[in-house]
């Protein structure tokens, strides 16, 4: 038996950022058809801010094993709408997940495969379990970076398909200074 070993790193709670991690960077030109307001988009992708940076250590994709990645998701807005991750549902979509929230202020919006759509605010402290088969995006709704650990299983995968075609069917806007979860007008199942 060949054993792997073991795993201990700090994760640099101001920043989010895990040492010796993978860094991804998604940029505004990346989330290109998923806010509403394609007229603010366009304005905003002159400059196409940084909207979210997973830090990520990751083991090959077997049954048992598990990942874990810390996202920071800037402060921002597409018109109404707070900047937000991609959201997807897993390849493998009966493994659930982990969120532990580190900084900031925000929330996950979660989505069944019929589109029964969930809102969990989130803050340093919170613990979100993600049951299988639920869609999951996270949201920064705040004015600082929102960071936050995730856990999931080595196999689970990405699947951002049909979230990227349909989006959820809640979004998250600001309106007079507020924080509201309403109906998607362009949600279709
Ligand atoms: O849910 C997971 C892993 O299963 C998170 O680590 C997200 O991958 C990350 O917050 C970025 O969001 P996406 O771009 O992947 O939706
Ligand atoms: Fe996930």
């Amino acid at each position: 038996m060949e054993y792997k070993n073991p795993i201990g790193v700090n994760i640099d709670l101001e920043t989010g950022v895990i040492p010796g991690a993978k860094k991804l960077v998604r940029r505004l030109s990346s989330l290109k058809g998923y806010f509403l307001d394609e007229e603010a988009y366009n304005e905003l992708l002159k400059d196409d801010p940084v909207v979210y940076e997973v830090y990520a250590v990751e083991q090959d994709e077997k049954d048992g094993d598990l990942n874990f990645a810390t996202t920071v998701l800037y402060p921002g807005k597409v018109g109404k709408e707070f900047f937000f991750t991609k959201g997807h549902f897993h390849s493998k979509a009966d493994r659930a997940e982990i969120y532990y929230g580190i900084k900031g202020k925000g929330g996950m919006l979660l989505q069944t495969p019929e589109g029964k759509a969930e809102w969990i605010p989130m803050g340093p402290g919170t613990v979100v379990y993600v049951p299988p088969y639920w869609a999951h995006r996270t949201v920064n709704t705040g004015d600082e970076p929102f960071i936050f650990l995730a856990v999931y299983p080595a196999d689970a995968g990405h699947d951002y398909g049909s979230i990227a075609e349909k989006g959820f069917s809640k979004i998250v806007i600001e309106e007079n200074g507020e924080v509201k979860v309403v109906d998607n007008p362009r949600w279709r199942e």
